[in-house]
C-alpha cells in the first residue's frame, strides 16, 4: 500500500500539544523558514568559497614535461588544482596529511572522482582517452590549450565558478575510485593527449619527404587514376588532389608496413590469408591490412553487392540480414574517400546516424579498427555522456561523426561553425533506418536533414519554427546517403521498386513513414542503388529458431533450465524494465553472472554491464529491446525471448544478437498461452508456416531446479519488503528532523514493526543458507541414481560422470551438450 507521507499531530514540538488541524500550517511555515534559512547558509557557504579561489584562477599542467613528483608517488600523476574546501578538508581530516603533498598540489586519487570505469573496449579509443578522467571530477573544468608552441600539450584545470554547477554538483555522488594508475607504457596513451596532433605532423612531414622523393611518383599516380574515377563528379582540382592523396597514401601505408615488420609473427601468420577477394575493390593499403590482420578473407554478401556501387559514388539503399557486416559495407567508401580524396585533415567528412548510443560506440570502434594505422579521426556524439567531453572532440574536427539524433541535434543546432560544417559532409549514413523513424529518434533526424537538405522547397516543408532559415545557406553539395537495416518493410521495398519516394507528397503533421523517409533524404542519385538480399523469413540462416510452451509463472524455471543446461553467453530480451528489475536479483542468487541493460541505467553503467557480458563467455545479459539492435558482441551463443517482442522486425534484431557472421546460435521463445496470438502472428509474419521448434527440454530436471528458483524468488521478495520497511523508517527520521521533532528509535519503528523487521531477517538468513546448500550440491535429474558402480568393467564410471570438461557441472550425469546440436537433433514442429 502506498505510504501517505503526512506528520502525526502526536508528535510533541517542545511539550506542546499541536492540534490537528494546525499542524499542517505550521509545518508548512516551519518548513519556509527553514528552507530559507538553509538557502541563506548555503549561499554563504558558496560565496565564500568562490572569493577564497586562488588569485590566479587557473593553473597549468605541461603533458610532455609532466611536474616534478615526489618519489612515493611514482606511477601516479598529479595535478595541480585549486585548494579543497575547508568543509571537505574537515571531512577528511583523518587523511588529510595524504590528501594534499604540498601546496597546491593534490594527488590525483584523493580528488572528489565521480566514476568513470569505462570498459576498455568501448570506450578508451584515442578521441575519448586523454583527459576524459579529470573532466568528471566534480567542479573541475578542464580546458585545452592551442598554442602553437605547446601543440597542444598543455591543459588548464579551473575551478568553476558557474553558481550552477556549484549547486548542480552531485554532492551526493558515491566517491568512487578513479581509474586504476595506468601502467607507464599505457599512460603515455591515455595522458598524452596530444597523440593526434603529433601524428599529423608526422602524416605532413611523410607527405614533404614523400614529395622531396619524385621516383615513386608515377607508379603511384597510375594506380590511383583508375581508383579516382569514381569521384569523378567532385572539387575542379582533382588532378592536384589525386596527387598529394596518393602519396600521402603511400607515405602512410609506408609507416603501417614498418609497423607491421615489427609485429613479426603476427605477419607470419597473416600471410597465409588469401585477400584477393577483395582486390576488385582496388581499396588502400591501410584497410586490406586490416582486412587481412582480422581474417576477413572475402567480402560478406551484402558488402560484395554493394561496394562497387557505393565505391563508384552511388546512394545505396541496403537490406540484409543480421549480422553480414552492413557496418563495412558503408564504412569502408567512407574510409577509402577520406584516404583518396581528402586533403585537409580536419574535414568533416561522413555523418552516420545511428539509433542508440552502444551502436554508435560499435561503429566508431569498428571503423576505427579498420582504420588502426590511419590518421582517421572518429568520434561518437551520443547521449548519457558528458557534452563538454562531446565538444571538445568537435573541436578536433572529427572526419567522421558517429551520432545518435538527440545529442547531435543538442550540440550542433545552437553551434553555426557546426552547422555549416554540416551541411558539406560528404556522406549521410542511416544505419537502422526504419527505428530511426520511431519516437524518441524521429523529430531531432526531422531538423538534422532539415540543415542538411539542398533544396529549399524540401527543407521549408518539413522545416520546424525553431530553425532559422538564415542560417541555412542551401549550397547544393554532392553528397552519398547510405540506407542500411535488416528490416526494411515491404511497403517501402515496394515504393522504393517503384520509385514512390520521389514523387512522395510530405505531410507536415506525419511522424513518418520510411517513404516519406527516403524523399527527405534527396538522394544525389537519380536512381538509387536498391540491394534487398534479406533471407525470405528475415534471420540469419544460422540461427536456430525455437520455443517452449509454458505458464508465465514457468518462465524463470525454463530460463535457469536454459541458462544452466546449456551455460555460454546469454542475452534474454523482456519488454519491461521492471521484468529486468525482477529477473536480476533471482537469477543473481542461484550464482549465476547476470547484468543488465536498459535505458533508464546510466550510460556508463549500460556500458560497464556490456563489457563485463563481453568479458565473460558464461554470463546472462537482461535486456531490454535498446540492446536488440545492431550490437555485435562476440559469441553471444543465445537469445531468449523471455517475453514475445511486440513486432517481427524487433523479433529479428533481437534474434539477430547471436548466429553473426556465419557462426551458429540459438533463438528461444517463452511463449505463454496469452501470447499465443502474437505467436501466430509472428510466425505469419516471417512466413514460418510451420511455427518454430519445439526447444527439448529434459522435464525430470525441472522439477530439482523448481525449489531453487522458488526459494531465490522467496528471498527477493522478503528483501524487498524489508528494504521498504527501512525506507519508511528513514523517511520518518528524516522529516522528523526536518521538523526538529524528537523521535527516538523506539518512537519510530514501533514494537510490531521491529518484530516484523526480526522475523523476515530470520526467514531471510535461514532461505539464504539452504538455497546456498541447495547450490552447493549438483542437480540430480528424475531417475539418476547417486550411487554407481566403483568396481568391476565400469570402475571409472563415476570419475566420468562427473567430469566437468565432458559433463554439465550444475546437472548430475548430464553430458555437455550444445543448444544447437540438442536442437537439430530433435527438431519436431508443431503446425500452426
Ligand atoms: N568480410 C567479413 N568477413 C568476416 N567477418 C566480417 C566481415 N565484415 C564484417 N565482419 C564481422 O561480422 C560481424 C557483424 O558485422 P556488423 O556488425 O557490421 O553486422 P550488421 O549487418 O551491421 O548486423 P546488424 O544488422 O545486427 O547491425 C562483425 O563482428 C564484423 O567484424
Amino acid at each position: 500500500m502506498k505510504r501517505e507521507k503526512s506528520i502525526r499531530p502526536k508528535a510533541n514540538f517542545s511539550g506542546q500539544f499541536i492540534p490537528a488541524e494546525d499542524t499542517e500550517a505550521i509545518i508548512a511555515e516551519k518548513l519556509s523558514k527553514k528552507a530559507a534559512k538553509r538557502a541563506r547558509r548555503q549561499k554563504k557557504k558558496q560565496d565564500d568559497r568562490l572569493n577564497n579561489l586562488p588569485e590566479q584562477e587557473w593553473r597549468e599542467i605541461s603533458l610532455s614535461n609532466p611536474p616534478p613528483v615526489p618519489a612515493q608517488e611514482k606511477g601516479d600523476f598529479s595535478v595541480v588544482v585549486p585548494s579543497i574546501s575547508k568543509k571537505r578538508k574537515r571531512k577528511n581530516a583523518v587523511q588529510e596529511d595524504n590528501f594534499i603533498k604540498n601546496d597546491g598540489y593534490v594527488e590525483l586519487n584523493s580528488l572528489e572522482w565521480s566514476e568513470v570505469n569505462y570498459p576498455d573496449s568501448i570506450f578508451m579509443g584515442d578521441d575519448l582517452g586523454g583527459f576524459l578522467c579529470l573532466e568528471e571530477i566534480d567542479d573541475i573544468d578542464v580546458e585545452y590549450d592551442d598554442n602553437k608552441d605547446t601543440q597542444g600539450k598543455t591543459i588548464k584545470f579551473k575551478k568553476v565558478k558557474s553558481s550552477n554547477r556549484l549547486s548542480n554538483a552531485k554532492s551526493d555522488s558515491p566517491c568512487a575510485k578513479p581509474e586504476e594508475p595506468l601502467p607507464e607504457e599505457e599512460s603515455s596513451k591515455y595522458y598524452d593527449l596530444d597523440t593526434f596532433d603529433e601524428s599529423i605532423l608526422i602524416r605532413n612531414k611523410n607527405i614533404r619527404e614523400y614529395k622531396q622523393s619524385e621516383e615513386n611518383v608515377g607508379s603511384q599516380d597510375d594506380n590511383f587514376d583508375n581508383n579516382i574515377d569514381q569521384y569523378k563528379d567532385d572539387d575542379e582540382n582533382d588532378e592536384d588532389e589525386i596527387d598529394n592523396d596518393s602519396k600521402m597514401e603511400e607515405s602512410v601505408s609506408t609507416n603501417i608496413n614498418s609497423i607491421q615488420d615489427e609485429k613479426g609473427t603476427d605477419q607470419n601468420a597473416m600471410e597465409g590469408i588469401d585477400l584477393s577477394a577483395w582486390n576488385q575493390f582496388n581499396l588502400s593499403p591501410i584497410i586490406m591490412n586490416e582486412l587481412k590482420s582480422l581474417g576477413f578473407n572475402k567480402p560478406t554478401p551484402i558488402q560484395a553487392k554493394t561496394l562497387h556501387f557505393s565505391l563508384s559514388g552511388r546512394d545505396v539503399i541496403g537490406a540484409a540480414e543480421t549480422g553480414s557486416g552492413k557496418t563495412l559495407a558503408f564504412g569502408i567508401p567512407i574510409l577509402e574517400y577520406i584516404f583518396k580524396k581528402v586533403k585537409d585533415s580536419n574535414q568533416l567528412v561522413g555523418l552516420i546516424l545511428t539509433p542508440t548510443r552502444e551502436l554508435a560506440m560499435q561503429i566508431r570502434d569498428h571503423l576505427q579498427h579498420i582504420s588502426k594505422n590511419s590518421l582517421i579521426k572518429i568520434i561518437t556524439i551520443v547521449g548519457g555522456m558528458s557534452t563538454q567531453k562531446q565538444q571538445r572532440l568537435l573541436s578536433k574536427h572529427p572526419n567522421i561523426i558517429v551520432a545518435t539524433p538527440g545529442r547531435l541535434w543538442e550540440l550542433f543546432s545552437e553551434n553555426d561553425a557546426y552547422l555549416s560544417n554540416l551541411r558539406r559532409i560528404k556522406f549521410l549514413v542511416l544505419d537502422e533506418a526504419d527505428r530511426m523513424l520511431e519516437i524518441g529518434h524521429f523529430e531531432e533526424l526531422n531538423h538534422i536533414l532539415t540543415v542538411l537538405s539542398r533544396t529549399r522547397n524540401n527543407t521549408n516543408e518539413w522545416a520546424e519554427n525553431d530553425i532559422k532559415e538564415k542560417e541555412c545557406t542551401y549550397e547544393l553539395t554532392p553528397r552519398q546517403t547510405f540506407v542500411y537495416s535488416a528490416t526494411l518493410n515491404n511497403k517501402l521495398k515496394e515504393d522504393l521498386k517503384r520509385k514512390k519516394y520521389k514523387s512522395k507528397k510530405i505531410n507536415k503533421e506525419s511522424t513518418g513513414t520510411m517513404t516519406e523517409l527516403m524523399h527527405r533524404l534527396e538522394f544525389n542519385d537519380s536512381n538509387p542503388i536498391f540491394l534487398d538480399i534479406t533471407p525470405e523469413d528475415a534471420v540469419a540462416e544460422t540461427l536456430q529458431e525455437s520455443k517452449i510452451d509454458c505458464l508465465t509463472k514457468e518462465k524463470d524455471i525454463y530460463t535457469y533450465y536454459f541458462i544452466t543446461r546449456y551455460p555460454g553467453r546469454t542475452l534474454i530480451f523482456v519488454n519491461s524494465i521492471d521484468c529486468i528489475r525482477r529477473l536480476i536479483p533471482v537469477i543473481k542468487l542461484l550464482n549465476i553472472d547476470v547484468f543488465g541493460l536498459h535505458a533508464q541505467m546510466q550510460q556508463r553503467q549500460r556500458l560497464k554491464n556490456l563489457d563485463r557480458f563481453k568479458q565473460n563467455p558464461k554470463a546472462v545479459m537482461i535486456a531490454s529491446d535498446v540492446a536488440a539492435r545492431g550490437l555485435d558482441i562476440p559469441l553471444v551463443e543465445h537469445v531468449i525471448h523471455y517475453q514475445l517482442p511486440r513486432s517481427s522486425d524487433i523479433y529479428v534484431h533481437r534474434s539477430g544478437r547471436t548466429a553473426r557472421s556465419r557462426k551458429e546460435g540459438v533463438s528461444l521463445m517463452l511463449c505463454s498461452p496469452e501470447e499465443l496470438s502474437l505467436y501466430q502472428k509472428l510466425c505469419l509474419k516471417l512466413n514460418k508456416v510451420d511455427g518454430l521448434a519445439d526447444f527439448p527440454v529434459d522435464r525430470g530436471i525441472l522439477n530439482s531446479m523448481k525449489q531453487r528458483i522458488n526459494l531465490a524468488r522467496q528471498i527477493d521478495q522478503d528483501e524487498h519488503k524489508m528494504q521498504k520497511m527501512n525506507h519508511d523508517n528513514d523517511w520518518l527520521k528524516k522529516t522528523a528532523q526536518e521538523f526538529e521533532i524528537d523521535l527516538d528509535d523506539e518512537e519510530i519503528v514501533n514494537d510490531s514493526n521491529r518484530g516484523n523487521q526480526k522475523q523476515i531477517k530470520e526467514k531471510i538468513r535461514s532461505m539464504k543458507l539452504e538455497l546456498k546448500s541447495l547450490l552447493s550440491q549438483p542437480l540430480i535429474p528424475r531417475g539418476v541414481s547417486t550411487k554407481y558402480l566403483t568396481s568391476g568393467i565400469v570402475r571409472d564410471l563415476a570419475d566420468r560422470l562427473l567430469d566437468e570438461s565432458s559433463h554439465n557441472s550444475a546437472i548430475l550425469g548430464v553430458k555437455n551438450t550444445k543448444a544447437t546440436d540438442d536442437l537439430r537433433s530433435k527438431k519436431k514442429t508443431i503446425p500452426l
